[in-house]
């Protein structure tokens, strides 16, 4: 058989050079990825064989280690569903992980980038910070012909076709010499063997074996009680299905029994994925029937906004065909996704109370995408906004709505908010000038969901939500607006309003005390945040022309009211009502239609003051 040699892609080439030099201190994680990678394959094999009789699979599925001391090999073998050639070249010739780049910038930036290393779990690569060479003998299930691989990690590596390979897949590490110094440990040594198996891998449900032992003890962990379970196993298992470096925030083993028994050990991360707000983007928990693996990712058992959370379920009484079709439709599915969401809404609100810290971390990483669940009509809208917080003027912690409405003034009734990108555009919002000098708090909701939720849900503990940049003011530093005032002004707003073409309507306010002018939409308007988030998902709308609300009081607004009295022709004017409307939309962070016409504009005016 012909020899190739081809080259490792540029990814990859780049993570081999950190794994050939690196000086990482727990290079036993070598053997956890290779059981890991194995576990996988002897998952998949065996759903294989339950969905396609002619793959029906062996008995034994199962682990081996095998050591040669005079060799300085170690060997790890499976059973399991093999590789093709095309599978070794795309899968291990290539990086196609996400965040692999991000992970090598890093790596390279850090200084520490040793540990860094052992925190990404980098896979089958990291068996090059032992090795001089790798060997890997696999053959796929159902295929006749083997492929037989081999790299010392430099730039290329070498693959060929054999026809013996047994099913399955061999790695053979040519082990360095052990260099205690350099954290090499001798590996061909049965002892550390032990240890690192029982260390990394006890819970793979495949018996892991050397000789005529079993290393690993094999029980599932979700089928343990939690009082037996060391935080560190919890740890690693859930490093094992989700491949994230960082310690999980929150174990959350649950067990039903009775008509519809199951079984679930969730996780809540200590972070969001990138790719939390991705449409196609892999979430959700492994589902497992009676302990046998049947499908990665299955967003089935979990409401969408509760994506993030990562795990395993292991239901009872389903067929072991299950499709992700069926799934959708079960009744049991359905009781167990309610289930679920409520446990992990309520183990939220018990860290709210006795975790404050983690119960922070967890709202600012999953924050925005628990609120989408109060767009579903689903029934936790109340469990949601409970362990709900936001920004508020109040201070710089963010608050949860029940301290919220305990903080309310007299004469308070109702729960202000403002929208926008961040909290700096909108907490100096001109909206908001009343209700601070009546000392009334507003939240500053500043996720693009919380432009959509405010809308379907109306109240929190009886008390309404209000927009401050909607309908008219029903707060105000002063009295209503008065007549006398709205008689002097008629003339000018009714100019205003023919002159302005971008605004539906000129009026008067006491909503402002200090800034000359604010815009604000109709009741039901669209806000100009919502207006994004619209045209972000592709929806265009028309402009939307929203009310230019000006202050009486304002020295600015006053002196164009005189001066339109008195040359009511003078062009200059109309350049004023548009500096106007322009300061109120910068005001609340908007965006001028013509930036460049407005520096003119005020350009012009202020060397006119000089
Ligand atoms: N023993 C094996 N049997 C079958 N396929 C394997 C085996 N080892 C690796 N592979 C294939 O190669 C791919 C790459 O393995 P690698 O360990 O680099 O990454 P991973 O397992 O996907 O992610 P990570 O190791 O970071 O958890 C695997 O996803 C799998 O498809």
């Amino acid at each position: 058989m012909t020899t190739e040699t081809l080259e490792f892609q540029a990814e990859a080439r780049q993570l081999l050079q950190l794994m050939v030099h690196s000086i990482y201190s727990h290079k036993e994680v070598f053997l956890r990825e290779l059981i890991s990678n194995a576990s996988d394959a002897l998952d998949k094999r065996r759903l294989a064989g339950l969905k396609d009789e002619s793959l029906k699979a062996a008995d034994d599925l199962h682990i081996a280690i095998e050591v040669d001391k005079e060799a300085r090999t170690l060997t790890v073998r499976d059973n399991g569903i093999g590789m093709s050639r095309e599978d070794v070249v795309g899968l291990i010739g290539t990086i196609a992980r996400s965040g692999t780049a991000e992970m090598l910038r890093r790596l390279k930036e850090n200084k520490e980038s040793a540990e860094l290393i052992g925190q990404f779990g980098v896979g089958f690569y990291s068996v090059f910070m032992v090795a001089e060479k790798v060997t890997l003998l696999t053959r796929k299930a159902g295929e006749d012909e083997g492929v037989r691989w081999e790299s010392d990690g430099g730039g290329t590596y070498t693959i060929e076709t054999v026809e013996d390979a047994p099913e399955g897949t061999a790695v053979t590490v040519h082990l360095r010499p052990a260099d205690e110094e350099d954290a090499l440990h001798d590996y061909t040594d049965d002892q550390k063997i032990r240890e690192v198996v029982k260390r990394y891998s006890d819970f793979i449900s495949f018996p892991i074996r050397m000789g005529e032992e079993t290393l690993n003890s094999m029980k599932a962990l979700w089928a343990r009680p939690r009082s037996d379970v060391k935080d560190e196993e919890y740890r690693e298992f859930y490093r094992h299905i989700t491949h994230d470096w960082a310690d999980p925030l929150e174990i959350i083993p649950m067990r039903a029994e009775g008509t519809f028994e199951y079984e679930a050990l969730l996780f809540i991360p200590s972070r969001a994925p990138r790719d939390l707000f991705q449409r196609d983007a892999r979430h959700g928990v492994q589902l497992y029937v009676k302990r046998v693996f049947i499908m990665d990712d299955s967003r089935e058992l979990l409401p969408d906004h509760l994506r993030f959370v990562k795990g395993v379920v292991d239901a009872a009484d389903l067929s072991l065909n299950v499709s992700r079709e069926i799934l959708q439709q079960d009744r049991h599915i359905q009781l167990i996704r309610r289930r679920l969401a409520k446990k992990v809404l309520s183990t939220i609100k018990d860290l709210m109370t006795n975790d404050a810290e983690k119960y922070r971390t967890f709202w600012r990483e999953f924050g925005a995408a628990v609120k989408e669940g109060l767009l579903d009509g689903s029934e936790n809208h109340k469990a949601i906004l409970d362990i709900a917080s936001f920004a508020s003027t109040a201070g710089d912690e963010p608050t949860t709505l029940a301290d919220y409405v305990s903080r309310m003034k007299d004469g308070q009734n109702k729960i202000y908010y403002v929208t926008g990108e961040s909290r700096a555009q909108i907490e100096n919002s001109p909206h908001i000038e009343a209700l601070k000098a009546k000392d009334y708090e507003v939240l500053l909701l500043t996720d693009p969901v919380d432009d959509i939720w405010v809308d379907t849900v109306h109240e929190y503990d009886g008390k309404e939500f209000q927009s401050v940049t909607r309908g008219e003011s029903d707060v105000s530093a002063e009295e209503e607006v008065s007549e006398e005032d709205t008689e002097a002004y008629k003339a000018v707003l009714g100019w205003l309003n023919d002159t302005l073409d971008d605004v539906k309507d000129v009026r008067l306010t006491t909503r402002l005390t200090s800034s000359p002018a604010c815009l604000v939409s109709d009741n039901d308007g669209m806000t100009p945040a919502l207006e994004k988030v619209y045209k972000a998902m592709g929806q265009g709308f028309p402009p939307v022309k929203r009310i230019l609300e000006l202050n009486p009081q304002h020295p600015l607004v006053s002196g164009l009211r005189s001066a339109y009295e008195k040359r009511a022709d003078d062009p200059d004017l109309t350049d004023m009502a548009e500096l106007l409307y322009g300061t109120a939309l910068l005001a609340e962070g908007g965006d001028l239609a013509d930036p460049a016409r407005f520096a003119t504009l005020l350009a012009d005016r202020l060397s006119r003051t000089i």
